[in-house]
């Protein structure tokens, strides 16, 4: 469940962004964002290659810095010095030096770090039995991806993000290690930021979303907030098109095969006409918005930093 960490964490919001963008020379990696996760969030962050998701963490973590906007983390900026004891980053090479063994950066992490929990970093270790005097460089990816976790868990951060934690993984390990993540969050209180291509494993774990294609913000909010804003027809439909019935909602997908409509909805009201109406799943809002690129974002009332309305977009003062 969405909720404030037990220390109050000096802000609802783990993260606020407004109108953050990254530009590479003259392309925008990631543009005009403005989103807010609450903390104690599960988050997941989503979007196909190059959508701008690592760009986001990195910026996140301080790693790099952004061309425009602002972004705060627990109410702070984060460009401010001590915002980012509280925030652990785990990138998508999962660092670890070769040559020390797991004991090695379990006494680098205690020494590295003043908030360090020797007892939560040995339990995440221990509990998928990695062996403390292996050299890292023979373990498995997965084990690999264990010790980094409990490395970043060890910090006892408010913010943990994560890019792609479970690729490289086989099932069981992901499953593993995804029951861990959830495990040790719900009991730590941490926010967590997770990008990941398994849509499966975002359904899983996530109640909150940030989705991104091509650098913008395409949908934020809670999971529960998103799917019921959503909407799946079907119905009979002899010609190609939007059914007129259906176009004063808005139509984030739609196509005809054989005589069969289908199309995902944000609906205005009641939606009229001999149509079967359902729930779509996650995953089926995520692909129909991210195919969708001419289809207004959504950012629920929950994501929306003030000022700023379901779109993203800046409210014009009357
Ligand atoms: N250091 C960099 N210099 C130049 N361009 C960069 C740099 N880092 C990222 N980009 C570009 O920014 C865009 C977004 O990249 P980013 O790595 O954030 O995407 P992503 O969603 O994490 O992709 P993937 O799923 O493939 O990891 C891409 O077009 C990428 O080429």
């Amino acid at each position: 469940m969405v909720g404030i960490p037990p220390d109050g964490g000096g802000s609802r919001w783990a993260i606020e962004a407004h109108g953050l963008g990254k530009r590479y020379r003259r392309r925008w990696a990631l543009r005009d964002c403005s989103f807010r996760v609450p903390a104690g969030a599960v988050c997941g962050l989503v979007g196909s290659n190059g959508a701008g998701k690592s760009t986001l963490l990195n910026l996140a973590a301080r790693v790099t810095r952004p061309s425009g906007g602002s972004l705060r983390l627990f109410g702070t900026p984060v460009a401010e010095a001590g915002v980012l004891a509280r925030c652990a980053f785990l990138a998508q090479d999962k660092p670890l030096f070769p040559r020390f063994t797991v004991e090695d950066h379990l006494r680098l992490g205690e020494e590295l770090n003043p908030r360090w929990d020797r007892a939560v970093a040995t339990r995440i270790v221990r509990s998928g039995k990695v062996p403390l005097h292996a050299r890292t460089a023979a373990l498995s990816g997965g084990q690999r991806s264990r010790v980094a976790l409990a490395l970043a868990f060890g910090k006892r951060p408010d913010l943990l993000l994560l890019d792609e934690p479970m690729a490289e993984l086989d099932p069981l390990a992901a499953h593993e290690i995804a029951g861990l993540l959830m495990s040790e969050a719900a009991e730590q209180g941490t926010t967590v930021v997770m990008s990941s291509h398994q849509l499966s494993d975002v359904s899983t774990m996530c109640d909150y979303l940030l989705a991104l294609a091509d650098g913008r913000l395409r949908l934020a909010g809670e999971v529960d907030a998103l799917l019921s804003a959503h909407s799946l027809v079907t119905g009979a439909r002899l010609v190609d098109g939007v059914p007129p019935e259906l176009a004063r909602h808005t139509v984030v997908e739609s196509r005809v095969v054989g005589r069969q409509f289908t199309g995902l909805i944000r609906p205005d009201g009641p939606v009229e006409g001999d149509w079967r109406i359902s729930e779509p799943t996650l995953e089926e809002v995520l692909l129909g918005c991210l195919r969708s690129p001419g289809a207004p974002p959504l950012i629920t009332a929950g994501a929306r930093p003030d000022g700023y309305d379901e779109h993203g977009t800046p409210e014009v003062a009357a």
